[in-house]
């Protein structure tokens, strides 16, 4: 239907519509469902009667009927989706027409639906897993660091999650979980790579800070409540509480109540579940107990450092390419022929590439942090000559303010010893 709103309706200005607010059960719908689908407010469609339009060569019409809408809006399960039944038909003797546009409605609809990633967390009684926010789907393009890794990662999780990957793992009787370990300084993008993969794969993710866990008892009822196909993060894993950590030692003050002990057996433990994916993140990958690492637990590790010359230019690139998925014309028109890929001939790309170029070649390798060269952006997001015009000040600045920090490290380090 609005397929046919958008190129039939709206092109040929016929003038009778149909309107409706109310485009899904309220109450009755499941939270998570509705968290994960951005619904328009007002949805238009065509009216309820015989609409007649050509597409290509072949004369087609859709009947809408008062009577089924009625029904489908009648019945409390109904999520605003689909549910009406319609009537489709062409002129001559192949069905075949008909299942082209049926396919062409279809790669609309997967066009104009916004997906998010649904991130769950304790409540704050930390009693039951809730819906804490929904992120739009981050591609994982936009988060960067080593290319190679990234296809490696990419390419082992969806090896994972391949149907015929479980089989074989459960003929081998192997247990069917896969552990990732991210880890790198802060703001290097371990949050964002997880949140991303989840949006990449389709799944849900399930948000474990272990400095906030209160007891073993308290991951492992988390655990037993997390589902089968899901990204469990457990976000600063240095912190589990381990047998070398004495109650003098100071920085066990800051360490989580769960010990070593518990987290490997809900990690490996009757309890956990098949077909999980563990991902884990440090900024102290030294102080994680080999145990806790070990093949089994953790099947790749993931280095996420400051950023290369080569990726802040494609962050550059990425910051000032003119946000095409914005533009509702564009979204209506675009085919799969023209992809953005398509602007990378176009001569304001290449003025792009070569401003993007010559910013890159002011930044020092594997200095800056990804959301340090992230702030800079932000100072200067609505041009991109500014900014390179501004990044060897910003550069020179950051440098300077780096070496004061190490000075005042080294003057308290002097006060404490
Ligand atoms: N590699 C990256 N590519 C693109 N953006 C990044 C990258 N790393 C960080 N950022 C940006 O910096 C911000 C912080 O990133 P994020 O929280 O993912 O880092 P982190 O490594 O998880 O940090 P922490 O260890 O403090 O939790 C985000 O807004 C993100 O967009």
């Amino acid at each position: 239907m609005s397929w046919v709103m958008a190129n039939v309706v709206q092109r040929r200005s016929i003038r009778s519509f149909t309107a409706r607010t109310q485009v899904h059960a309220g109450d009755l719908a499941d939270r998570a469902a509705l968290l994960k689908k951005k619904r328009r407010e007002v949805q238009y469609l065509p009216h309820f009667d015989t609409t007649f339009f050509w597409h290509g060569s072949c004369l087609y019409f859709v009947s809408r009927s008062l009577d089924s809408f009625h029904t489908s809006m009648s019945d409390p399960s109904y999520d605003g989706i689909g549910g009406e039944e319609l009537t489709l038909g062409c002129l001559g003797w192949s069905t075949e027409p008909i299942k082209r546009l049926i396919q062409t409605c279809e790669e609309y609809a997967d066009r104009q639906t916004e997906f998010f990633v649904i991130i769950y967390a304790r409540d704050r009684y930390g009693m039951s897993w809730q819906p804490k926010a929904r992120k739009p789907i981050r591609r994982v393009d936009t988060v960067h660091f080593d290319d190679g890794l990234k296809q490696a990662l990419l390419t082992d999780m969806r090896k994972y999650l391949d149907p015929s990957t479980k089989r074989l793992y459960q003929s081998r009787s192997m247990p069917y979980r896969r552990g990732y370990l991210f880890f790198g300084p802060p703001g290097t993008g371990k949050s964002s790579l997880s949140t991303a993969l989840a949006g990449e794969f389709g799944l849900d993710l399930y948000e474990v800070k272990i400095p906030c866990v209160a007891s073993d008892q308290d991951l492992e009822q988390m655990f037993q409540e997390i589902p089968p196909q899901c990204i469990v993060l457990l976000e600063d894993v240095d912190a589990i509480w381990t047998d070398r950590d004495s109650k003098k030692d100071e920085q066990a003050i800051s360490r989580s109540s769960c010990t070593l002990s518990g987290l490997l057996g809900v990690l490996d433990g009757v309890g956990s579940a098949e077909g999980r994916i563990v991902i884990m993140t440090t900024n102290k990958p030294d102080r994680l107990d080999s145990a806790l690492v070990r093949p089994g637990r953790v099947d790749m590790k993931v280095m996420l450092g400051n950023i290369s010359r080569k990726s802040a230019e494609q962050m550059f690139v990425r910051m000032f390419t003119p946000d095409i998925e914005s533009s509702p014309l564009v979204v209506k028109e675009r085919s799969d022929a023209t992809r953005p890929d398509d602007e990378s001939i176009s001569p304001e790309s290449d003025a792009l590439q070569e401003l993007a170029l010559e910013f890159s070649s002011h930044i020092p390798d594997d200095t800056f942090t990804p959301s340090q060269l992230q702030g800079f952006f932000q100072l200067h997001l609505n041009s991109a000559s500014e900014a390179v015009a501004n990044i060897s000040n910003w550069v020179e600045r950051e440098l300077s303010k780096s070496l004061l920090d190490d000075d005042i490290s080294v003057v308290s380090e002097g006060k404490t010893s």
